[in-house]
Parts: C-alpha cells; sequence; structure tokens
C-alpha cells in the first residue's frame, strides 16, 4: 500500500475497508504493508521514495497506490530539485518496475449522465472507453537539464521512444481491443514528431497480425477535439506518455468527476499497481470528501490482473453500481436530491453491498 499524499490516505483507506469486506465474503487473506512514497517520504527520509522500499515493493504481488504531490505553487516539496519532488518518487517506482502499460478506463454510468459536463445528445450515447498510455517512455523519461546558453537560461526535455517500447504497448492495446469492441485509435503527432512517425509505422506493422481489429490513426488536437465532440466513437486509445497523461484526465472529466476514473499500471507478469487517474487534490484533502470511488475501482482491478480474482472483482464493480443506482453520492458528483457521504462512508456502502 502506497498512500502518499493528501486524500490518497482517505481513498485507500476506503479501499481497504472494500478489500477487508472480499477477504471476509471469500475467506481470503491479503497481506498489507505500507511504503512512504512521495511528500510523506519526503517529510520522513529526505528522498521521495527509499532504494530499500523499491526493493521490497519488487518483492510483493501489488501495489495500491492512493496518489502523492502537494500544491505545486505553495508545498514548500517544490522548491527541491525536480529529482528530489514528489512526483519523482512516482516515476521511479513505474520505472524501476518496469509498468510499461498503463489502462484508464473511462466509462460514462447511465445514474451520472448529468454530470457529464457535455451536452445531452453527446452524454445519451453513453461511452465506454479505455486509454492504453505508455507509461515508461517518452519525454517523462528522456534527458533534461536547464542550462544557460548564450547568456539566458534554456532549458529542454528529450522525447524518446525505441521501437521496443513502442511495439509492447501496441500490442498490448491490440490484445485488450480483441475482448471489446476491438477498435483501436492510436493517437499521435505524426504530422511533427518524428517519435510519432515510427509509432505510426510499429502500429501499422502490428496491425497486420490482428487483422480482426480496427485501426485508426488521429492527431492528438483532434483527438481532443473528438473527446467532448464524440466520445462514444472510442473503444481503446493508444496514445504515448505524455499524450495519454493529458487526454486521461479530459476522458475522465467527461465521465463526471476524475474521481471515478480508475487506473493499472501493468507489465508482462502479473504484477501491477493500481491507482486513481487524479491527484492528490489538495484542494479537499482532510477533508473526507473525495471521492473514493477511482481506487475502489482500481482495487478491482488489482484483484482481477495481479491475483486472478475476477469474480471477487465483479462483486465490487457491482457493489459501486448498487451505490451509484441507489443516488449515494460524493460531493464531486452530487446533485440536489441524491444522497450526499463522506469518503469513509462511500466505501462502507460499498462493503455493505458486496
Ligand atoms: N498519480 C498521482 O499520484 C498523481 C496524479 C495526478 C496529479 N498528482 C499530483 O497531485 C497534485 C495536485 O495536482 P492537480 O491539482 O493538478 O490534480 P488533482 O487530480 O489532484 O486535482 C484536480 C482537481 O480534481 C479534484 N479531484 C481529484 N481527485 C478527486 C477525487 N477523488 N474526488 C473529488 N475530486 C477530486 C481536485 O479536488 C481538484 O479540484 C500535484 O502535486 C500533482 O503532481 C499526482
Ligand atoms: C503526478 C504525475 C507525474 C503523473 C503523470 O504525469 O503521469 C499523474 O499526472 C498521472 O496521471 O498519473
Ligand atoms: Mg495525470
Amino acid at each position: 500500500m502506497i498512500k502518499g499524499d493528501g486524500i490518497g490516505p482517505e481513498v485507500v483507506n476506503a479501499a481497504i475497508t472494500v478489500l477487508k469486506g472480499i477477504e471476509k465474503k471469500y475467506n481470503h487473506h491479503f497481506t498489507y504493508t505500507d511504503i512512504l512514497m512521495g511528500g510523506c517520504a519526503i517529510d520522513a527520509y529526505g528522498v521521495p521514495l527509499r532504494d530499500e522500499d523499491v526493493a521490497f515493493a519488487k518483492t510483493t504481488d501489488a501495489i495500491l497506490l492512493g496518489s502523492i504531490g502537494g500544491n505545486t505553487n505553495t508545498s514548500p516539496w517544490y522548491k527541491l530539485p525536480s529529482d528530489k519532488r514528489p512526483e519523482a518518487g512516482l516515476l521511479k517506482i513505474r520505472k524501476e518496475l518496469g509498468l510499461f502499460a498503463n489502462l484508464r478506463p473511462a466509462v460514462l454510468y447511465p445514474e451520472l449522465r448529468y454530470a457529464c459536463p457535455l451536452k445531452e445528445s453527446i452524454s445519451e450515447k453513453g461511452f465506454d472507453m479505455v486509454i492504453v498510455r505508455e507509461l515508461t517512455g517518452g519525454l517523462y523519461f528522456g534527458e533534461r537539464d536547464t542550462k544557460v546558453i548564450n547568456g539566458e537560461k534554456v532549458a529542454h526535455d528529450n522525447l524518446v521512444y525505441t521501437e521496443t517500447e513502442i511495439r509492447r504497448i501496441v500490442k498490448r492495446a491490440f490484445e485488450i481491443a480483441l475482448k471489446r469492441r476491438k477498435k483501436v485509435t492510436s493517437v499521435d503527432k505524426a504530422n511533427v514528431l518524428d517519435s510519432s512517425r515510427l509509432w505510426r509505422s510499429i502500429v501499422n506493422e502490428e496491425a497486420a497480425n490482428y487483422p480482426e481489429v480496427e485501426v485508426e490513426h488521429m492527431l492528438v488536437d483532434n483527438a481532443a477535439m473528438q473527446l467532448v465532440k464524440d466520445p462514444a466513437q472510442f473503444d481503446v486509445i493508444l496514445t504515448e506518455n505524455m499524450f495519454g497523461d493529458i487526454l486521461s484526465d479530459e476522458a475522465s472529466q467527461v465521465t463526471g468527476s476524475i474521481g471515478m476514473l480508475s487506473s493499472a499500471s501493468l507489465r508482462d507478469d502479473a504484477f501491477g499497481m493500481y491507482e486513481p487517474s487524479g491527484g492528490s487534490a489538495p484542494d479537499i484533502a482532510g477533508k473526507n470528501i473525495a471521492n473514493p470511488i477511482a481506487t475502489i475501482l482500481s482495487a478491482a482491478m488489482m484483484l482481477r490482473y495481479s491475483f486472478d480474482l475476477d469474480e471477487e472483482a465483479v462483486a465490487i464493480e457491482n457493489a459501486v453500481k448498487k451505490v451509484i443506482e441507489e443516488g449515494y453520492r460524493t460531493f464531486d458528483i452530487y446533485k440536489e436530491g441524491d444522497k450526499k457521504v463522506s469518503t469513509s462512508e462511500m466505501g462502507e456502502l460499498i462493503v455493505s453491498r458486496l
């Protein structure tokens, strides 16, 4: 368990409540160990993630993560050099554990259509997509520095992708599409970037191995527009690290709230790290009001992908649907007439409906 900062501990505790319910109902026993990462680790140890904690994480079956970081304008953590800040811990664990495939499903629950900010003629069609985001390459992991050249500061961030890095995520997206509606939209910026042109050529090569899957290429600026114009057109969105970061926040908002968007970071074996797509939400931290559903659904993904406990995962997903159908809402998806509940109450309601 990496509870992290801000709302992280609140939403992870709600997910643990649900996992404990699963243990009881299905007679399992999970062993939980806490690791500090992010701002809390900086405060405790002076670094956002200790090497010994990475080594320990490597001995576990899965990680459930809350979120890390603070207010990037005001928190003293952001006065530190970039490799000592909270986010460096997250990037380090993703890289060291080889978690290259980040799955971010975005589904509009029929009962939450009112929370979708799009006009009714668009939201009434509903949508159910998964963003498959490359997570250990690209701009996030290229060399970067800031130097003084000709008397002025110059900053650069390198965007690097190898064929191997692209091919493994492309294959993963096709495999996922085979189990869904068999459509992959590969998002790139091939009209400008070399890395995108390489990306596109590998998507086309791999497409030949998946003749049942329909493939389309879309430029990222158009994809940002299509996500609000007609989200129902998407099944699997395959994209590189930075574009996936941005588009997944956009997709989450059209589902009503980022507090609903779960995420799994996977590699080729069963190990995975599971976390809500949103951040530590410093603006609402400590108030027990954050929506824990993204974290609870991430725990369901953990049961499915790392523990091969599909029935238990479905039980959590159905319990979430039930509380939504019954009108229980945290503040972010609340409308008049609903039953407003806190973070911990939402966890308890879900566990009681397992
Ligand atoms: N995986 C992670 O750990 C992760 C992801 C994104 C951002 N961050 C970090 O979080 C910090 C804050 O970033 P930010 O403000 O840009 O993004 P954020 O996702 O934390 O918050 C954006 C908005 O969404 C709301 N929100 C987020 N999660 C919510 C939830 N569960 N329920 C209800 N509302 C929710 C927040 O209140 C805020 O208004 C930064 O330090 C950033 O680096 C961490
Ligand atoms: C906190 C940050 C480094 C992270 C990212 O950009 O990957 C977050 O925004 C996410 O989406 O998981
Ligand atoms: Mg993000």
